[in-house]
């Protein structure tokens, strides 16, 4: 595991924009699963700008670590998002991009889009394999939307599972902890002050952290980086004293 920590939310965004830039060099075809939140959005401003001009757009192909369950219209659609600060601003063919359908029946979702991920990523150990999983973690530690009360989501036998928002009460579709950590490099975007507290307990293996979605990721024969913004890490000055 790697621990990158910057001064700023900007700063996060730039160096991942540039990490995303390497892993999407001299492969064929690049695989990435994409997450919500404030930091992809933007790292996908960047990568529309001058981060992502040698990107080749048609060899990446993208998907999502989960999704709402509303219309792909929706403000809170995570489709929506990267369609408004990525998609609609670069040049990359449709049928590289394989979206949830939040729209869609849940069950039924979850399902087609499983099956979907054993169809288009190349396997390892007969399980698809992403390139790039990018992560997001909340306040509660959850990560992708496997959120603390329904923690047993990450052992599930299938590829994607559907959930439940504590608050909200709103359904959410997720990839599930056999396609994280199964993924070849895995990255967490975490940035101000609400994620500190967190942070420093999944770093420093105390309090509830085993209870945190977050603190499961951990790819088998991946890499696992996490970057930070000094905020989000605050509470990391003694790791490893
Ligand atoms: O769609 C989502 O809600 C997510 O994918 C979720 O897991 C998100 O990444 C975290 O809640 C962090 O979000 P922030 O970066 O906005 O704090």
């Amino acid at each position: 595991m790697e621990l990158k920590i910057y001064t700023s939310k900007e700063e996060v965004a730039k160096r991942f924009s540039e990490y995303l830039v390497k892993i999407t060099d001299s492969k064929e075809e690049v695989h990435i699963a994409l997450s919500g939140g404030s930091t992809p959005k933007i790292v996908f401003d960047m990568l529309a700008s001058e981060y992502g001009t040698d990107i080749n757009w048609d060899n990446v192909h993208f998907y999502w670590g989960d999704e709402r369950c509303v219309p792909p219209t929706h403000e809170e659609s995570n489709y929506k998002m990267t369609l408004n600060h990525l998609f609609e601003k670069i040049s990359i063919p449709a049928a590289n991009i394989h979206r949830i359908q939040g729209e869609d029946d849940p069950a039924q979702e979850a399902k087609r889009y499983a099956q979907l991920l054993d169809d288009k990523l190349p396997k390892r150990k007969k399980t698809p394999q992403f390139d790039l999983v990018i992560l997001g973690m909340g306040d509660d530690g959850h990560t992708a939307s496997i959120f603390p009360h329904e923690i047993e989501l990450w052992d599930a036998k299938a590829n994607c599972a559907v959930a439940i928002h504590p608050d909200s009460g709103q359904r959410r579709i997720t990839i599930t902890g056999k396609i994280i950590n199964n993924a070849k490099e895995v990255a967490f975007l975490v940035t101000g002050a609400g994620k500190a507290e967190k942070v420093e307990e999944i770093m420093k293996k105390e309090g509830d952290y085993a209870n945190y979605p977050a603190t499961l990721v951990a790819p088998t024969s991946g890499q696992l980086i996490w970057f930070l913004d000094s905020d989000a890490a605050k509470g990391l000055m003694s790791v490893g004293d």
